[in-house]
């Protein structure tokens, strides 16, 4: 981690326990993953873009006014992965940061209509995507799973391409695992994109759409009911519904929890705000993730410190949160068992006088 990123309030040695601690991430994006040098790199390569490359002017360009302003800067730098070899660089680079970081798993989302719309043959999309998932696994031993998302905005139109792209079995990548929903909540309701993940969910991906991150609880019950969520993306907003709360409790619905997104796109006005207590005390499985940690000037590791300060916890508390996401993962068991056990291992290690 960075100086940049050291909390003040939690004691140096918890961020060293952090910082080697085994994870697993679950919710973080594709492009919004791309590293302020790869995308001053990518800038400076198509100079007809308004991305700065310049990299204080991409701290600025970086702010945003809010959740609407966020998805134009974001799609501005989608617009900068032109090639295969081009998203090849950014996924293999994505994973050397989360290596870096003690990501043993990640579930990387992905959007291919962002991709295949400006041009990128889908077949090499495809192909570039998984060349980097096992030149990363081989090289930096990251497990990288892909999660296909639906730019909800972009229409239906958009959600028919994800699902062919997702369930067609010439195309499907064999790193593929779940079927997301994302961009904008206002005025894109979840019940119309049911039949595509009827259909991603009969061809054995996971549900697990982002919901009640820019509007209400409604919005996750919706994504309960109707997409069949089986972990939800943020659900910052479950907090205004006691009864969605203790549904999630009841059910085992793991929470994306990603705290500082929340705060850059203006969706909690600050972090002591953030209702992350609330759903640990109505007994939620929370899991802390970075969503797009760059654009946000974070990483996973300072989400963890960030949780460690709001939740009031110690190392074996924040073993416990890096257990969770490995256990709301969708690894199989074996995999599931091995990192587990090396977060005991790592934190009795740690502990031992
Ligand atoms: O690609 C297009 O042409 C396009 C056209 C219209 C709308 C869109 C989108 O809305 C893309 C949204 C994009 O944002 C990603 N993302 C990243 N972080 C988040 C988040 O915290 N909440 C929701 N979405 C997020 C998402 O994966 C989409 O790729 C695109
Ligand atoms: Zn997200």
């Amino acid at each position: 981690m960075t100086d940049r990123l050291i909390d003040p309030s939690i004691p140096r040695d918890l961020h060293a326990f952090i910082a080697s601690l085994p994870k697993a991430e679950l919710h973080v994006h594709h492009v919004g993953s791309a590293s302020p040098r790869i995308v001053s790199e990518l800038a400076a390569r198509h100079a007809d873009s308004k991305v700065p490359s310049d990299l204080e002017a991409l701290a600025d360009y970086f702010t945003f006014t809010d959740f609407a302003h966020f998805i134009e800067v974001y799609l501005s730098v989608v617009d900068l992965i032109r090639t295969p070899e081009d998203v090849r660089l950014l996924t293999y680079e994505v994973a050397r940061d989360l290596a870096r970081q003690q990501v043993r798993y990640a579930e990387l989302t992905i959007t291919p209509f962002s991709s295949t719309r400006r041009g990128i043959d889908e077949k090499a999309f495809m192909e570039a995507i998984e060349d980097a998932r096992k030149a990363a696994e081989a090289e930096f031993g990251t497990v990288l799973r892909w999660c296909f998302d639906i730019p909800g905005e972009a229409g239906l139109v958009s959600a028919e391409e994800t699902a062919r792209l997702a369930t067609d079995d010439r195309l499907r990548p064999e790193g593929l695992v779940s079927f997301g929903l994302g961009g904008p909540e206002i005025g894109v309701p979840r019940p119309q994109f049911k039949p595509y993940f009827d259909r991603a969910i009969a061809a054995g991906l996971r549900s697990v759409p982002h919901a009640g991150e820019t509007t209400g609880p409604e919005t996750v019950w919706d994504a309960l009911t109707h997409l069949r969520a089986e972990r939800i993306g943020h659900g910052t907003n479950s907090f205004q519904d006691p009864k969605l709360l203790a549904h999630l409790a009841e059910e085992r619905i793991p929470l994306e929890v990603c705290p500082t997104s929340n705060i850059a796109t203006r969706a909690v006005r600050t972090l002591d705000e953030h209702p992350i207590k609330e759903f640990v005390k109505a007994g939620i499985v929370v899991t802390i993730n970075s969503d797009d940690p760059p654009m946000f000037g974070t990483d996973l590791n300072n989400e963890y410190a960030v949780a460690a300060r709001l939740l009031d916890l110690d190392e074996r508390g924040l073993a416990e949160l890096a257990k969770n996401a490995v256990e709301a993962s969708f690894l199989d068991e074996p995999g599931k068992s091995r990192i587990k056990d090396e977060i005991d291992t790592y934190t009795e290690a740690w502990l031992a006088p």
